[in-house]
């Protein structure tokens, strides 16, 4: 992102993220206050070497049109004439991309028959087990591609998970997508960290994106890795989480920060007075029991109770109105994380929160995916997955 800077020079703030890279955007650049996400499945019915060009094609279509939208241009190759429609829907025109990132990443799906790409799947893009006590609806659910579109403006967001549905008439549907919010203080200069729809910060021992070393010991895919097209890759988990908000709201505020293992309004945990204090998971109280309990969520997702591992959240709030049946707000954590190895980090994690996290009286799992993000296009000319698919 770019800051404003000396506040006495009036120049406008163009807050743009470099689109090429060695890296996609929207994993290490600081998050954004709004998130578009959809996943889209491949339409295409016929030989594997057909549907492969095709998949080739709309990946040169969708790079160039994303590059653009992350430089504050509209979709490119508009025919200038009034009896046709324009290139771009137009929503965001004038606009600015206000720290758009749009991060593009495939699914186990695509490894299938269709494309002939079987032999070129990564070990670790393997379908996530099942993760009890999880209720996942089909529906929000997988997908043979993804985009996250992030940026401060929420109508710049949707533009782009928008215009590339639209580019990809005829070889792609969207499959199901998702609208995420969170704190606008969060990515200025201010740097609060966010608060969950719970009340409580969210984000605080996360990985620092601009922590290098973190980043390649425990988010960007190395030489370690089967297929060398994911090396400065990573990969996706997202989860719709749902809330059971009303519960919650009648919790007590000591059990609710029993539940996290933090104090509601510093962020604290219960062994400190600082938002930023390092967990004690040894400390007893006056009676012998542990002051950060057996089942609190912060102990059992912490590095220090986990061999050392860690993941990049990058997750958004959501609310979709009511659930019919009970009257209930439909809201919870459109949970995004990325890893070097899924099957290593975010299924070991969850295992564990599943069997004994306080927070499962209060949660439900209910949407899933599971992407290899590869490492950006290096430069104009080059297109998202080329050494994939090209
Ligand atoms: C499998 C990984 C995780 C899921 C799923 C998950 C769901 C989830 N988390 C919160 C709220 C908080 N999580 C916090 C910390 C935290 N959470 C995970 C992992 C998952 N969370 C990790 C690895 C950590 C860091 C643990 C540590 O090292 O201390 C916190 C505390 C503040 C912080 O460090 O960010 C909160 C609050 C919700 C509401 C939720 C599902 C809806
Ligand atoms: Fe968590």
């Amino acid at each position: 992102g770019c800051d404003s800077g000396s506040s006495k020079t009036a120049a406008p703030v163009v807050a743009k993220v470099p689109f090429y890279g060695a890296h996609q955007a929207g994993i290490a650049t600081p998050a954004p206050a709004r998130l578009a996400f959809a996943t889209y499945d491949l339409t295409v019915d016929g030989s594997p070497q057909e549907n492969l060009a095709a998949l080739r094609q709309l990946l040169q279509t969708w790079t160039a049109a994303a590059a653009a939208m992350a430089d504050g241009k509209p979709v490119p190759g508009d025919s200038n004439t009034l009896v046709a429609p324009p290139a771009d829907t137009g929503e965001a025109y004038g606009s600015s991309p206000a720290n758009l990132t749009i991060t593009f990443g495939v699914g186990p799906s695509l490894f299938d028959g269709r494309f002939g790409l079987a032999s070129r799947r990564p070990a670790a893009l393997a379908d996530l087990p099942m993760l009890p006590p999880e209720n996942l609806d089909p529906a929000r659910s997988g997908g043979d591609l993804v985009v996250q579109a992030c940026s401060d403006d929420p109508v710049v967001a949707f533009h782009v998970i928008r215009n590339l549905a639209r580019l990809g008439r005829g070889t792609v549907v969207m499959r199901w997508s998702q609208l995420g919010f969170g704190n606008a203080t969060s990515n200025g200069a201010s740097q609060e960290t966010p608060r969950n729809l719970l009340g409580f910060k969210d984000g605080t021992r996360n990985i620092d994106g601009s922590d290098a070393q973190l980043m390649n010991q425990h988010v960007w895919v190395g030489d370690e890795t089967d297929q060398q097209w994911m090396r400065g890759g990573s990969y996706l988990v997202a989860r719709r989480i749902a809330m059971h908000i009303e519960a919650w709201d009648r919790d007590y505020l000591a059990d609710q920060q029993h539940v996290f293992g933090r104090f509601k309004y510093t962020g604290a945990p219960l062994t400190g007075s600082n938002e930023r204090d390092t967990p004690n998971f040894a400390a007893k109280d006056a009676s012998g029991q542990p002051v950060i309990p057996v089942n609190a969520h912060i102990r059992l997702a912490a590095h220090e109770n986990n061999g050392g591992i860690r993941i990049l959240r990058r997750g958004y709030s959501y609310t979709d109105g009511i659930i019919s049946a009970s009257g209930e707000l439909d809201a919870g954590l459109f949970f995004i994380a990325f890893q070097k190895d899924p099957r290593k980090q975010f299924v070991t994690l969850q295992r564990g929160l599943g069997a004994h996290d306080a927070l499962n009286e209060y949660i439900q799992h209910v949407g899933s995916g599971l992407f290899a993000c590869p490492p950006a296009p290096s430069g104009q000319g080059r297109y998202w997955a080329q050494d994939l698919v090209g």
